[in-house]
């Protein structure tokens, strides 16, 4: 296996710094077309609602890398992980993290992205963007592609599935419904045989399993907006066809695709889904996220640890 340093990218989406950021932001995610001024409106508005001084994705991801970079040093001290950040959106972008590590003499390096499912849309496009620059400037660096199943994962989301159901004071657990629930992607994705809604609903799976729950389903969220369709069904939609057909009035969000506290989070469904449920009197409740959970933190460092020890016995 390497001796010296190994440098670990870690990638993220990225948040805008500031609020006078937000137009850069989102012109970056439309692939260089600014937003018009109502959809620039919109989305700063969101923000707005949610920051409270500084950007809590950029502030969880700062975290995460810094707890990552702990527990590698802490299981492996044998071994020298450096960590370096590389944003999808946002700088330090995912080519400025692998220049970093090749500035600062780092021959070979993993990536892992801070998303626990496969997408070509997402996780495949952040691996494409850091091996394209990795082939450039010729560093050794090898992808951590998912890792939905990774029993320190479920279990740390199981135990917020069992914490959050204990909420529920006045109803039996049979009677909550929980609904597992990750970022709505174009439905194209599924002609292109993409592992994404798979993976989701293998986590699902087992997360219901581990914590005996037989009341839950899926549903998407945050869906764009775009003409070309997305998946669904929507949890808003979700929400209103349980309580109008079903009578369900006990609901738990678990966001499994999302591993920290942001906008998807914090105001898709601590906001927007919490109205929606206040008007159809459903008590409604989320799972917290993970963020630096000592658990998640394991996840990573096993995963990445693993993808090095494959990389050393093909090379
Ligand atoms: C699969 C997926 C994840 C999960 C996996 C992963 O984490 O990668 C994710 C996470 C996130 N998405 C985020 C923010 C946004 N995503 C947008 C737009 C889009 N997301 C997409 C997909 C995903 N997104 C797609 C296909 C689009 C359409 C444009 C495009 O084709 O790229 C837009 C534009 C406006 C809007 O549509 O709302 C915003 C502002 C934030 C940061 C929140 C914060 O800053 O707190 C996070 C963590
Ligand atoms: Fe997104």
């Amino acid at each position: 296996m390497a001796n010296g340093r190994i440098g670990v990218l870690i990638m993220s989406y990225g948040t805008p710094e500031s609020l006078d950021q937000v137009e850069a932001y989102y012109t970056h995610i439309r692939r260089g077309h600014p937003p018009t001024a109502e959809q620039l409106h919109e989305l700063t508005s969101r923000y707005e609602a949610i920051v409270g001084g500084f950007f809590p994705l950029r502030e969880n991801t700062n975290k995460q890398v810094k707890g990552l970079e702990e527990t590698l040093g802490r299981e492996h001290p044998e071994l020298e992980f450096v960590c370096y950040q590389g944003l999808k959106h946002a700088q330090p972008y995912i080519e400025d993290g692998v220049e970093l590590m090749v500035k600062d003499g780092i021959t070979e390096a993993i990536g892992v992205v801070l998303a626990p499912h496969y997408s070509t849309m997402s996780v495949g496009g952040y691996v494409k963007r850091a091996k394209d620059r990795a082939a450039e400037l010729g560093l050794k660096i090898d992808f951590v592609l998912s890792y939905h199943l990774h029993p320190k994962l479920l279990e740390a989301l199981s135990n917020r599935v069992e914490r959050a159901l204990g909420k529920f004071t006045d109803v039996s657990r049979d009677e909550v419904r929980v609904i597992f629930t990750a970022h709505s992607l174009p439905e194209k994705i599924l002609e292109m045989k993409d592992p994404y809604p798979d993976q989701l609903l293998a986590t699902s799976n087992a997360i219901a399993d581990r914590v005996g729950i037989t009341n839950w389903q899926f549903g998407w969220q945050s869906a764009g907006q775009t003409a070309a369709p997305w998946l669904g069904p929507d949890i808003l939609e979700v929400l209103d066809t349980i309580r109008k057909e079903e009578n369900v009035k006990n609901v738990l969000l678990c966001p499994i695709g999302f591993v920290s506290d942001h906008l998807e989070v914090l105001y898709d469904i601590d906001i927007e889904a919490q109205a929606l449920a206040k008007e159809l009197g459903i008590h409604l409740e989320r799972t917290e996220s993970l963020n630096t959970d000592p658990l998640y933190m394991e996840t990573l460092s096993d995963v990445v640890f693993e993808k090095l020890k494959g990389a050393a016995k093909l090379s």
